[in-house]
Parts: C-alpha cells; sequence; structure tokens
C-alpha cells in the first residue's frame, strides 16, 4: 500500500506578537518588545504550504488556538467579563497578558509526538499532545491542541490520541522537535529516534548550566510505552548540553532526518558514535540502511548553525528517491552556510536541491521551516480516514489567504494585546476558521 510523510503546518494566530517570552531562545529573546506583523506571518506559512503542495507533496494545515486565553487569565485570579479580565491583566500582571496572546501554537512541531501505525502495537497512529512544560505561555496549549488532533483524526480505528503527559518539569516534553524517525519508506516499521535534553531521575547524565533543557529522557520514554513501540524500534540519545547553553533549545534546531537520512551538527549530541551504531544496527536489522550527514563545526559553527537555522529544515523525499532541503532565507544570509549548502548539493549525496523560504515573521521568534510542520506518516487507508478539510487544495489555500487578509492586522505591539477588540477579532476570526476546516466546535469560546 502506498504511504506518505504528510505535513501539517501550523497556521499563524491573529495574535503573533514578540513578547520575549522563551528564555535559551535566542530569537525569541533578541526580538523582544519589536512590533509584529500577524497578517504577513500567516501569509508567509501559507506560501510555504501552496508551495510543498504544488511540488507535490501531501500538506495539511493545524488551526491557531483562541488568544487572549481568557480562561488562563481567569484561572490565575482575573475576573470580571472578558474585556475586564484583560484589562486587569494588562493594568497589574502585563507579563500575564502576554504570554496569554502568544501565538506560539504556530510551532506545530512542538504540539504532539506522532508514531506511524507501523510501529505501535495495537496498528494505529499514536498521537500524545506535548505538555509543554517549559514556558508558561506553552503549557496552555495541549488542552486546544488535543481537540484540534482530535478532530482532524477522527477516527478511532485508526488513531489513537494520548492526553499531554503530568504537568511537572520532571516529564517536559516538547513533542516531535526532538523526535525523528527513520525508515525505509513511510508505511514500513521504522527506528523512532528520541533525543533527550537531560533525565529528570537520573543525575548520572550531564545538563545544561545556562539555560533550561525541555525535553527529559522520562518523558520520552513514558511516549514511547504509550504508543506501544518496540525497544528494537526507538533508540534514546541525548543533546550535547554545551549547545542547549548556545541556544539549541531544541534537537530540531541542529539536526533533522528523514527517511534513512540523518543531518546533523558535529556537535549536536553526546555519545555520537555510538548512537550512529545504535541506529545503524536497529534500522539494518528492518532492512535499512542508515546513512549520516554530519556538518562539521569548522565549516559551520553552533553559533551559524542557530542563527541561520540551517538544520530547523524540512527535509523531504522527492518521487525519484533523491531529497530536497527546505531552508528560511538567513541561510542564504550567511555566507558560510550557504557554502556549505552549495557544496552538499553538488557533492552528489542524497540531499540534491535546496529550495529558499521567506519566514521571517515566525524565525524572529524562533520559529523556523521545521517548527512549523507536525509530520504524519500515514498509509493510503489512513489518509483517506483524515478529516478532508485540513488538507490544502489550491481552493482551500485561497480561501485561507482571503480569511487572513480580512481578519488579520498587519502590526501588533505589546499595548495592542491590552485591547479587548483583539479578543473579538481573534473569536471571529477563528469561528469561519473552524467552518473553513469543518473542524466543529474545538475552541473555548465555542464550547463553554
Ligand atoms: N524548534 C521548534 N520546534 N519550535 C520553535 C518554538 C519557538 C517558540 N518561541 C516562542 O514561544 C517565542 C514566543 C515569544 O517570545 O513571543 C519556543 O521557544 O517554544
Amino acid at each position: 500500500m502506498k504511504s506518505y510523510e504528510v505535513n501539517f503546518d501550523g497556521l499563524v494566530g491573529p495574535t503573533h506578537n514578540y513578547g520575549g517570552l522563551s528564555f535559551g531562545n535566542v530569537a525569541s529573546q533578541s526580538n523582544s518588545q519589536q512590533h509584529s506583523n500577524p497578517k504577513e506571518a500567516a501569509l508567509q506559512g501559507l506560501q510555504k504550504m501552496k508551495a510543498l503542495m504544488d511540488m507535490g507533496f501531501v500538506q495539511g494545515v493545524l488551526a491557531p488556538q483562541e488568544r487572549p486565553d481568557v480562561a488562563a487569565l481567569r484561572s490565575l485570579g482575573f475576573s470580571g467579563t472578558d474585556a475586564q479580565v484583560i484589562q486587569r491583566a494588562a493594568k497589574d500582571a502585563m507579563p500575564l497578558l502576554v504570554a496569554s496572546c502568544s501565538a506560539s501554537s504556530m510551532w506545530v512541531a512542538n504540539a504532539a509526538t506522532v508514531s506511524p501505525s507501523a510501529d505501535t502495537a495495537d496498528g494505529r497512529v499514536h498521537f500524545t499532545a506535548a505538555n509543554l512544560n517549559c514556558k508558561y505561555h506553552r503549557s496552555i496549549e495541549h488542552p486546544t491542541t488535543s481537540r484540534v488532533l482530535g478532530a482532524m483524526f477522527a477516527d478511532a480505528k485508526h488513531f489513537a490520541h494520548h492526553a499531554a503527559l503530568p504537568a511537572v518539569s520532571q516529564f517536559g516534553d516538547e513533542g516531535a522537535a526532538n523526535h525523528t524517525r527513520f525508515c525505509r519508506e513511510y508505511g514500513e516499521a521504522g527506528v523512532e529516534f528520541f533525543v533527550f535534553g537531560r533525565s529528570a531521575f537520573d543525575p548520572r547524565y550531564p545538563a545544561p548550566q545556562k539555560y533550561p533543557a525541555r525535553q527529559t529522557l522520562e518523558a520520552s520514554q513514558a511516549v514511547a510505552r504509550l504508543h506501544g513501540l518496540k525497544d528494537d524500534g526507538v533508540v534514546y540519545a541525548q543533546q550535547n548540553p554545551a549547545v542547549i547553553d548556545a541556544g539549541v533549545f531544541h534537537n530540531d534546531v541542529i539536526a533533522v532526518g528523514n527517511g534513512e537520512v540523518l543531518f546533523y551538527h558535529e556537535d549536536a549530541f553526546l555519545n555520537t558514535e555510538q548512537m550512529l551504531g545504535e541506529l545503524q544496527g536497529k534500522l539494518g536489522k528492518l532492512g535499512g540502511n542508515f546513512q549520516s550527514v554530519c556538518v562539521p563545526r569548522a565549516l559551520v559553527s553552533v553559533e551559524d548553525a542557530v542563527r541561520s537555522y540551517l538544520f530547523n529544515s524540512q527535509l523531504l523525499t522527492r518521487a525519484d528517491g533523491s531529497m530536497l532541503l527546505i531552508v528560511p532565507e538567513e541561510c542564504r544570509a550567511n555566507e558560510r552556510v550557504w557554502n556549505y549548502l552549495q557544496g552538499l548539493t553538488a557533492s552528489g549525496g542524497l540531499i540534491r536541491e535546496v529550495k529558499v523560504f521567506d519566514l521571517k515573521q515566525s524565525m524572529q521568534n524562533g520559529g523556523g521551516p521545521a517548527c512549523l510542520r507536525l509530520r504524519v506518516a500515514l498509509n493510503e487507508t489512513e489518509l483517506a480516514a483524515v478529516n478532508p478539510g485540513v488538507i490544502m487544495t489550491a481552493p482551500l489555500y485561497d480561501t485561507l489567504t482571503q480569511w487572513v487578509n480580512q481578519h488579520y492586522r498587519d502590526s501588533l505591539r505589546e499595548s495592542d494585546l491590552a485591547d479587548p477588540q483583539l479578543l473579538l477579532e481573534c473569536r471571529t476570526a477563528l469561528d469561519e476558521l473552524t467552518q473553513i476546516l469543518k473542524l466543529g466546535s474545538v475552541y473555548p469560546f465555542q464550547i463553554n
């Protein structure tokens, strides 16, 4: 049976702003308080989705969340009408209002971890929503994420959904940003590669000193258990704590994998040789031929990797089996990275082509091409069971572009977040969106 890797991209929400909310994420910290352009951000994301669809890839779309999250503010003690809740938060606790307004759900690589049916004990596709426990503004995403994923992948015969792990840092889980899967064909059993930043319960593992390690080993192990993965089909590896301290807050900022290939930076992992051997051995047992492409620090430093987001690229398999790398403009702007990429595609290896996208609005908050997508490997039957409303088509692209142009502002500053009108605009837009994407009622304002 035919199988596909479907990329579901996060649609940027109407409150996209630069809140400086993510300690350890260099771009978020350095662009704090800049004015944002939500309309441009959403259109840049849609253009990437359309381009991938036009190249022949199956592309999906994942809806944004209701922001400001008035219910979250209420749970922190702000009361009154919705407008009063927002105004009281603005007056007494602006950072909490900013956090409750973040459009961070756009980075859907952090929405969930997904295991395809070929890997799981019950033969269903498994999803575990990520608790995103490390940052308050992200920790409030998972209840709506679960409802949206449930509306997209509703058929219990094919899809199994798990609630987020316990909401404590010991089970800090950032979803697919720290998870890659290696396989021969998307529909065949593969090796799931979980990368963690620290262990919560075993002090023998080192940890970063400056910035938080968001993903724990114990969270990754829990997800693998929930999904019913076999030991033979799982490899765990630790991120190099030094690169976390250099701004690599998720593994997808320093490595990306697809098919049988891992593309990674020399400094990305601890115990790299042992890890590569294990990947080779386990994929080999499944009949696969694991290959790795290491980018040496002498050619691209960790700092250049963090600045350009070279590894936050999408590595995609084309119809002829060769691979294509989708990178952000920032890679072209960095001479060393761009030279490296020219050499890579000219070398006659598997990665033959590089395509560049302007995702500046998202990049300024630390979100590149790979952050914006959640990969779901599906066979033909499973793809047919996905809610068709969320699969990108030319008419859907046109409708969503019009929808963005109609509802989104082209400038947003921190002071605008206190405007209760923004909440109404967001709800009006999202109510229409759930009809466009045929999601039913998924937002707090629709179900309470
Ligand atoms: N690498 C992946 N997969 N995802 C990128 C997530 C970026 C996100 N930025 C933010 O949440 C910044 C929000 C702000 O500062 O306004 C984060 O740090 O969690």
